[in-house]
C-alpha cells in the first residue's frame, strides 16, 4: 500500500510536469486513456465481488446479482433522466464517501463506526469541492449540460470552507484518538498540497484522471485483488483482469460509441459523466460491503 501511494506521487508529478508540454486535445486523449483504462477496469468486477461478499445471503448467485445490478444502474439513470439535479447531487455525495472511504480505510485501525464514516464523506468532499472550485468555469459547463443549474463559484467556495471548518476539528479528533491516522498526518497534507497543485495547472478533465486513475482506482484494484485472493501476484492481477473483461470492454466500447455519436464535448461529458455515476452507486456499496466484510474476518492489509 505505502508503495502505491509512492507511485501515485511520482505519477502525478510526472503528470504535472508533462502538463507543460501537452495541451488541449492531447490532455484530453490522455485523460481518457487513463480513465478507460484503469479507471473504468476498477469498477468492472462489483458483480463478482458482490455475489462473493453475499455467498450465504439473499443475492447468492451470479445471475440473481447482475440482475439486480443492471436494475440498480437503469434506475439511476432513470433518477438522472426525471430529475438530474437531485441524482447529481446523490452521486456527488455518494463519490465523496467512496473516495473518502478507498483513501483512509486501511489506516484506521482503532477508531470505527459514524465519526470515522463522517470523516470519509467530509474529507471526499472536500477533495471533490477543491477540484470543482479551482476547476469552477469547466464543472459548471457540465453542470448545465447534466442539469440545466448553475452553480456559482460563491456556492463552490461555499461548500468548501463548511466542509473544510467540520472537517479539521474531526481530523483532530481522529488524530488523538487513532495512532496510525497521527503518524500519517504529514503524509497526508503533503498529498493535499499535491492534489491542490495538479487542481490548479491542469485542466478539469486531466486534473480528474490522474486523482480518479493514481489515488483511487489503482489502490481500490490493488484492495479488490487482495479479497478476492488474500495476496495480490501476478495470478492474482490476471485472473482479476480475465474476469472483468466483458464488463469493461462493454463499457469502453459503449463510452466510445456516445463520442462518436455526440461528438460535441460538453454532451458527450454529461453523458459520461451521468453513465459514471450511474455505475458508482452500485460500485461504492460493493466497495463498502467489502471493507466491512474484510475487517469483519480482521483482514486488514
Ligand atoms: C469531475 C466532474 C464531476 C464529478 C465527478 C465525480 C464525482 C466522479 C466520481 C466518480 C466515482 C466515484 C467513480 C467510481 O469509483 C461532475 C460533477 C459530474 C461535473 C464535471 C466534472
Amino acid at each position: 500500500m505505502k508503495n502505491l501511494r509512492q507511485i501515485a506521487i511520482l505519477a502525478s508529478f510526472f503528470c504535472i510536469w508533462l502538463t507543460s508540454y501537452i495541451h488541449g486535445e492531447y490532455e484530453i486523449i490522455l485523460s481518457f486513456f487513463l480513465i478507460l483504462s484503469f479507471g473504468i477496469l476498477h469498477g468492472s468486477n462489483d458483480i463478482f465481488l458482490i455475489s462473493k461478499i453475499w455467498e450465504s445471503g439473499p443475492l447468492t448467485s451470479y445471475g440473481r446479482v447482475l440482475s439486480f445490478y443492471v436494475v440498480f444502474v437503469l434506475l439511476a439513470l432513470g433518477l438522472f433522466y426525471f430529475a438530474p439535479i437531485v441524482a447529481l447531487s446523490i452521486f456527488i455525495l455518494c463519490s465523496a464517501y467512496h473516495f473518502g472511504e478507498q483513501h483512509w480505510e486501511n489506516d484506521f485501525t482503532l477508531v470505527e463506526g459514524i465519526w470515522k464514516r463522517f470523516f470519509y464523506l467530509l474529507y471526499g468532499m472536500f477533495i471533490l469541492s477543491l477540484l470543482f472550485w479551482l476547476k469552477n468555469e469547466e464543472v459548471n459547463e457540465v453542470v448545465v449540460a447534466i442539469s440545466g443549474y448553475d452553480v456559482s463559484e460563491a456556492f463552490i467556495s461555499y461548500v468548501f470552507y463548511s466542509d473544510l471548518i467540520v472537517l479539521v476539528p474531526l481530523w483532530l479528533f481522529l488524530i488523538v484518538r487513532d495512532n496510525i491516522v497521527r503518524k500519517q498526518v504529514l503524509a497526508e497534507l503533503f498529498y493535499l498540497v499535491i492534489f491542490t497543485i495538479i487542481f490548479k495547472v491542469s485542466s478539469l478533465i486531466w486534473g480528474f484522471a490522474i486523482y480518479f486513475v493514481f489515488w483511487h482506482s489503482l489502490p481500490s484494484l490493488y484492495d479488490q485483488i487482495y479479497f478476492l485472493n488474500n495476496r495480490v501476484d501476478k495470478k492474482g492481477v490476471w485472473d482479476y483482469w480475465k474476469m472483468a473483461l466483458p464488463f469493461w470492454l462493454i463499457s469502453v466500447i459503449g463510452i466510445v460509441a456516445l463520442y462518436y455519436v455526440f461528438k460535441d464535448l460538453e454532451i458527450f461529458y454529461a453523458l459520461f459523466f451521468s453513465f459514471l455515476a450511474a455505475v458508482t452507486f452500485p460500485h461504492s456499496i460493493a466497495i463498502h460491503k467489502m471493507f466491512k466484510t474484510r475487517n469483519s474476518k480482521n483482514d486488514r492489509i
